[in-house]
């Protein structure tokens, strides 16, 4: 079908999202301005800050205050999510007083969605207004000293499907969102990660927080022994199958970006070992039995953001 069609245009000007995905191009800046409009057409609000929600996190989105529910099935062009622990919906509304649009679901290059699209909605919450994002996600933790439940800051990650290829920003280059070639030295906010710390630690959670690097693989299947003994010898700490597109397009048009990953299992490093093997089910129900610190967490550090964002 016609992605313009989707947005309601006319036929004469269309552009065939499923002829885009098999050239794994871009949707250009008028196309993404179409479904910021569709977003902003159901709601008065304008948010500042973005906040992703990884598997099993979604709660987040219930500490958003005067909050409107948008399923993405209602915004024209946007794509499904279909991975459980992902309602699929924008949440907008309040964060410790401040405009906030939270993605309750993300999308992920398992689905099928190639990274531009994947990485879509980040590029619509700029043209909506957000100039801050808070990521989240669930991960395994390849550094054997985490634990499961264990909350760690993201002071840096590996994008690794990006440098093999599958990189978000592939294809024409649209400068009004950010230049052709953005620097990624500090893809993590250095003072958004000291207020993280700082703040874990006046709430007690020091005993779990950690910070590390997060690096991105494709998924879905988890990790085979060698491969995780890989990624742990490339200096990686947690792994996962997303985050990183979206925080380089976040950076890529300007944007601060706080990241936390959810320890939600202990990867297995050794070959034919007897621990139990990683399950959906596992990260969702660790990530949903440390949701409510992750929460806390994120709502006092917004409410100290504030006066600022
Ligand atoms: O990164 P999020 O979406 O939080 O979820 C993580 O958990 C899922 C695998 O269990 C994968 O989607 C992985 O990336
Ligand atoms: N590997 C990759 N992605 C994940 C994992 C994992 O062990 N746990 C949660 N998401």
């Amino acid at each position: 079908m016609s992605f313009l069609g989707l947005l309601g245009g006319s036929a004469k000007s269309s552009v065939d999202l499923a002829e885009l995905q098999r050239k794994n191009s871009q949707i250009q800046y008028d196309e993404i301005q179409k479904v910021t409009s569709s977003v902003l057409g159901k709601t008065e609000l304008r948010p500042k800050l973005g906040i992703i929600c990884g598997s099993g996190l979604g709660g987040l989105a219930n500490e958003v205050k005067d909050s409107q529910v948008i399923p993405y099935a209602e915004i024209d062009g946007f794509p499904k999510c279909t991975v459980p622990g992902h309602a699929g919906n924008l949440v907008l509304g309040y964060l410790s007083g401040v405009p906030t649009v939270c993605m309750q679901g993300r999308l992920h290059f398992y689905e099928g969605h190639p990274a531009w699209l994947v990485t879509m909605p980040i590029r619509m919450m700029k043209l909506i207004g957000v100039e801050t994002l808070i990521v989240t996600n669930a991960s395994g933790g390849l550094n054997q000293d985490y634990n499961s439940g264990d909350i760690m800051v993201i002071k840096d990650h590996i994008n690794l499907t990006g440098l093999t290829g599958q990189h978000p920003l592939v294809g024409p280059n649209d400068e009004k969102f950010g230049p052709r070639f953005p620097a990624m030295t500090t893809p993590y906010d250095p003072e958004l990660r000291q207020l993280a710390q700082e703040t874990a630690k006046e709430l007690g959670f020091s005993g779990f927080m950690r910070e590390g690097v997060y690096v991105k693989v494709s998924g879905p299947s988890y990790e085979t022994p060698s491969e995780s003994r890989l990624l742990r010898s490339i200096g990686a700490d947690t792994v996962g199958m997303s985050t990183a597109p979206e925080v380089v397009v976040a950076r890529h048009a300007g944007m601060k970006v706080l990241g936390f990953s959810m320890v939600t299992n202990v990867v297995i490093l050794e070959q034919d070992s007897d621990k139990t093997p990683p399950t959906h089910q596992e990260v969702m129900d660790t990530a949903n039995a440390r949701a409510k610190d992750l929460q806390l967490l994120v709502k006092t550090i917004v409410g100290k953001l504030a006066s600022t964002l």
